[in-house]
């Protein structure tokens, strides 16, 4: 039996979909998928509505698939729900999702008390990740008082804090201004475990291992990550010659 978090240090994050479909009330949103990769940075782009957010939920584990096989370093993310919060971080899109306890204080620790960690570990762990983005003071600040961008930036300390062998990021600078995009994008070019990145941002996904592009919730290509951007970009810039938008509403 493989040890997961080896696997995941060592060589990257294998990933393996096999023929995933999922339904959401009625509605097949992820379709057919079939997916075998395993890379430290893999990049995620595709229209909206092309499933990228759904795929980062069936692969931390939050939903099951309605039929398929998946497989994450070796384990079902869903079935395997202390594997996967060892191994598995997620970045909601929208921090407000993500959010359940009043004070950042409280928001860090809760992870790693989840994780086993004592009250006064997990204060002192949580304490040095405030200090490593200059936001000690920010402990008993009410997350509810926080900007959109800051919410999203406590979102991300509370799952680097975990210190997860993957992270999974959806959108992880939608709203954050420069110096704080920086910040966060100097933390994740260190970060020694494997990166899964969603973004509409070209920029954001430069020197990627590879690149999956999805569409209607299946692969459109996956690859090295400057010949999939390129034939993503002519696409899509295709697309947007056109004036119809009707297909987003499907
Ligand atoms: N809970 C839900 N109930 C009904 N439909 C859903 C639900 N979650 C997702 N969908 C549908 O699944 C499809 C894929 O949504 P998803 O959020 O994964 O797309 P996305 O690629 O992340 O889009 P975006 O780039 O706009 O964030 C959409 O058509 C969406 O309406």
């Amino acid at each position: 039996m493989n040890n997961p978090a080896e696997e995941l240090t060592t060589i990257g994050c294998a990933i393996r979909l096999d023929q995933v479909c999922l339904e959401i009330e009625g509605k097949q949103v992820i379709h057919q998928l079939s997916l075998d990769t395993n890379v430290r940075r893999l990049g995620v782009i595709g229209r909206n509505g092309s499933g990228k957010s759904t795929l980062s939920r069936l692969l931390s584990g939050l939903i099951d698939t309605t039929s398929g096989q998946l497989e994450i370093a070796g384990f079902n993310p869903f079935k395997d729900r202390r594997a996967a919060l060892r191994e598995v971080g997620l970045l909601f899109q929208n921090p407000d999702h993500q959010i359940i306890f009043p004070t950042v204080l409280e928001e860090l620790t809760f992870g790693l008390r989840q994780l086993g960690q004592d009250k006064t570990e997990a204060k002192k762990n949580v304490l040095e990740m405030l200090s490593a983005f200059g936001k000690e003071h920010w402990q008993d600040v009410h997350c509810s008082t926080l900007s959109h961008g800051q919410k999203h930036l406590v979102c991300l300390m509370s799952i680097v804090a975990m210190k997860p062998n993957l992270i999974i990021l959806d959108e992880p600078f939608a709203g954050l201004d420069i110096p704080t995009k920086r910040q966060l994008q100097r933390y994740l070019d260190t970060f020694s475990g494997s990166l899964i990145h969603i973004s509409h941002d070209p920029d954001d996904l430069q020197n990627y291992d590879q690149l999956l592009w999805l569409e209607a919730g299946q692969v459109a290509a996956l690859g090295d990550s400057d010949e999939v951007m390129s034939r993503y970009l002519a696409a899509m810039h295709e697309l947007g010659e056109s004036d119809d938008i009707s297909d987003l509403s499907s």
